[in-house]
């Protein structure tokens, strides 16, 4: 588990409803626990904490710990910078009790005299996974005066030894983490506490996914992404049209190739349009498109491509030359299903429903979630690229793990749905996310606008609704 898991994972729990004031409950009953365990009980407690969620465990693990030991809580820093409400909360409890002792000490002057030989056990809740850079007074002043005491106290760190990674930092005992041992930590002992994470967010997509994937990377046009979208055919011009409308809130430019029989009656100014000639896509087009993907970041092939013969061996060319990152959808499925070799060294996003999925592996997935998704996982292990199982859970695996999103609703059997939830896939590829990241994002970002767009009209509604509410979904999960 990497630290930026752990935001995605904090930010998922508080859509699932589990409030940070649970989470820091859990953390501080968690280092009470583990400490009670260690060392029995009747113990002289000193606890020092900062002014972050840190230390708002450390005031947590101080009331927990009153119950049978001595505690003095030392708050290192003023009280008014305790500015999470979680942390607030549980420092107003505190003040309330006659049995726990607390100590301010606003700056290291106060710090260097203190004399603690009197404790068994020292905690270190000052800094944890907020710490920016070196510790700064008077915060660097009470780590070395903890470790005055090392080999004397036992000293138990709050989530990881305060200052760490620098030089001045924490010698403890062991530190109590949370919920999994962090890999990217080294060299202090850790005890690992649960602290109330459901399985699911292992699967989950969720707000969190989200926001990382919709991070801006420039200020300048096309820095945000350029997307190319190679779709249409005599019979279909809306499918790409689609894909690209919802696409365009995401990324800065997104180019729209197709057959000028169709292209010509699109009429949305928002949309750059690059014609090639004829009605439908065959091998002649191929060095034409092929150039064109030169200046994209992503390409989405498929959509209302059509099933000609002479369509589908282009689309298999197409893909076998294509060196951007791919998203194939719909008709390009069924081209590439004759002949999975040329998706071989590709990056690459597959989103079929389930009977797409067994055109293209010769399996319907059946059963449980658990079940389909050993499945997806399997193929695309075998693939070696990421699948996206639409339904009414997706499930989406790059042939490591797995992930399920629920957003969406049953007014999106409507047509034209699956085009935009390629759209916004390939956005989210043309601006630099992994392909699971892009289509898992995209699948919760697609149902999302669906179910915006089902509290304002029920469930009857088309595509283009959907398209249009892409911005809305962007804006809530950027707010959440
Ligand atoms: N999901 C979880 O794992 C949970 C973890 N919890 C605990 O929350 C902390 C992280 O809390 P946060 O408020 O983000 O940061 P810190 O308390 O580590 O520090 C912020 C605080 O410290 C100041 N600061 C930052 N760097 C320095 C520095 N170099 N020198 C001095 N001061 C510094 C900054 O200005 C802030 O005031 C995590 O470790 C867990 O313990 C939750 O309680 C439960 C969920
Ligand atoms: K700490």
């Amino acid at each position: 588990m990497k630290i930026e898991d752990v935001y995605i994972w904090d930010t998922n729990a508080k859509w699932l409803g589990i409030s940070p004031f649970q989470l820091m409950e859990n953390a501080g009953a968690g280092v009470a626990r583990a400490i009670e365990e260690k060392f029995g009980r009747g113990l002289k407690v000193a606890i020092f904490c900062g002014t972050g969620n840190n230390g708002g465990d450390g005031f947590v693990a101080a009331r927990h710990l009153s119950f049978e030991n001595d505690v003095t809580v030392f708050l290192v820093g003023d009280e008014i910078k305790i500015r999470s409400e979680e942390a607030k909360h549980n420092w107003e409890i505190l003040k309330k009790l006659d049995f726990v002792k607390i100590k301010i000490l606003k700056d290291s002057s106060q710090i260097k005299g203190l004399n603690l030989e009197e404790y068994d056990v020292i905690v270190d809740a000052l800094l944890g996974a907020g710490t920016k850079g070196e510790p700064r007074e008077p915060i660097r002043s009470a780590i070395k005066k903890i470790n005055e005491y090392s080999g004397k106290a036992k000293i138990v760190s709050v989530d990881l030894p305060s200052g760490y990674p620098s030089k001045v930092q924490v010698k403890c005992d062991f530190a109590v983490t949370f919920q999994w041992d962090k890999e990217e930590f080294e060299g202090f002992e850790r005890i690992v506490a649960k602290i109330g994470y459901p399985k699911e967010l292992y699967h989950l997509v969720g707000p969190g996914n989200a926001k990382f994937a919709l991070r801006k990377k420039g200020e300048h046009k096309g820095q945000n992404g350029r997307l190319l979208i190679i779709g249409g055919s005599e019979d279909y011009f809306g499918a790409p049209y689609l894909a690209a409308k919802a696409a365009s809130y995401i990324v800065d430019l997104v180019y729209l190739v197709m057959p000028e029989y169709s292209a010509k009656r699109i009429t949305d100014p928002d949309m750059i349009l690059r014609p090639v000639e004829g009605k439908n896509f065959t091998r002649e087009h191929l060095e034409e498109v092929l150039a064109l993907t030169e200046k994209a970041d992503a390409v989405i092939v498929g959509p209302g491509i059509g099933l000609r013969d002479e369509t589908r061996e282009f689309v298999r060319e197409f893909v076998k030359r294509c060196e951007k990152p791919l998203v194939i959808d719909a008709d390009g499925l069924k081209a590439i299903a004759e002949d999975l070799s040329v998706l071989n060294g590709k990056t690459f996003v597959l989103t079929p429903h389930a009977g797409e999925f067994k055109t293209l592996f010769g399996e319907k997935p059946e059963g449980s979630l658990k079940e389909k998704a050993g499945l997806v996982m399997k193929k695309a292990k075998e693939i070696n690229g990421v699948i996206l199982l639409k339904g009414v859970y997706d499930i989406i695996s790059d042939g490591k793990v797995w992930k399920y999103n629920k957003t969406g609703n049953r007014g999106m059997t409507t047509g034209g749905t699956g085009d935009v939830l390629a759209g916004i896939i390939g956005a989210l590829l043309a601006l630099g996310n992994s392909p699971l990241r892009a289509a898992s994002v995209g699948a919760f970002l697609n149902g999302l606008a669906g179910d915006t767009v089902k509290e304002e009209l029920g469930e009857n509604f088309t595509a283009l609704n959907v398209a249009k509410k892409v911005p809305h979904a962007v804006k809530w999960v950027l707010e959440f």
